[in-house]
């Protein structure tokens, strides 16, 4: 049976006309219930009301994501580490397709850090991860980082080689880092024909994360996967608002900004 039509009416729900707003709030593993994460069930309303494609955590949070998300789409997220263990490149499995699929998922989602000691593991089960998704037309985003000693996470020429392993070994979508200008970062998504979308990285100003936003789609991607600046945000719909009217909107940094009520930052 093909599949390709499960993988296609399932990105369907994690995008608008295949651009994507994911906020990703798998966090929790990583650094522990930092702010937004606490009231994870208010922050997934707001930003599900502010224009959110799809909300991304681990799986034991699902009970609390499905009655706060008002029908957007949902991922599970595979694989973790925290930052107090022994080493926070060496990310562990934590969940199966089948895992997501229990709880209600629309997709999965896995980090590999490519550049660390730990690619070749990370790869094979990445690898496998794809497989298996497909087995069930569920599609697979794959968090694409640059991360290992001597690289910078930045480079647009290592990004460039993290998201075409993430096409080679058969994720449908890709996750990077920002490499900081769209004139760099189109490199990055010219080397795969996937859907790029961007990580936000620790929170800034509101127009510092819209501008990002801004030079992102400028470099011809296809969203983001921004968590912090916006689930940190004092206001995570007001800023939601304004990422949406970038991405959904193509709305320039002072409409995005005005639009959301976010003109003057204080
Ligand atoms: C906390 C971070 O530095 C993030 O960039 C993570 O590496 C990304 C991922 N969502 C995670 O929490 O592991
Ligand atoms: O899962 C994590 C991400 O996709 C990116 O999170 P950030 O807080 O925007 O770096």
């Amino acid at each position: 049976m093909n599949t390709d039509v499960g993988i296609s009416a399932r990105l369907e729900r994690i995008s608008t006309g295949g651009r994507y707003l994911i906020v990703p709030m798998d966090h929790g593993i990583t650094l522990g219930p930092v702010k937004g994460l606490v009231d994870i069930e208010s922050t997934i309303d707001s930003i599900t009301r502010g224009g959110a494609d799809a909300v991304l955590t681990h799986k034991g949070t699902a009970p609390r994501v499905h009655p706060n998300k008002n029908g957007k789409g949902y991922i599970v997220h595979v694989n973790g580490s925290t930052v107090i263990g022994p080493d926070e490149e060496d990310k562990r499995l934590t969940g199966t397709v089948e895992d997501a699929l229990r709880v209600g998922a629309d997709a999965v989602s896995f980090h590999i850090n490519v550049g660390s000691e730990y690619e070749p593991d990370q790869m094979t089960q990445l690898a496998n991860l794809c497989s298996r998704a497909a087995d069930f037309g569920v599609p697979v985003l794959a968090m694409a980082y640059a991360r290992g000693p001597g690289i910078d996470e930045k480079d647009p020429e290592s990004l460039a080689h993290a998201v075409r392993l993430a096409e080679e070994v058969g994720a449908d979508v890709v996750k990077t880092a920002y490499s900081g200008d769209a004139e760099s970062f189109s490199r990055v998504v010219e080397a795969t024909r996937l859907p790029v979308v961007i990580a936000g990285g620790s929170r800034g100003t509101d127009r510092e994360t819209v501008e990002m936003v801004r030079g992102t789609m400028d470099a011809g991607a296809a969203g983001v996967s921004m968590g912090r600046s916006i689930f940190q945000h004092d206001d995570p719909e007001a800023i939601t608002r304004a990422v949406s009217a970038v991405i959904h909107d193509d709305a320039d940094v002072e409409t995005a900004l005005e639009r959301a009520g976010l003109g003057i930052e204080a």
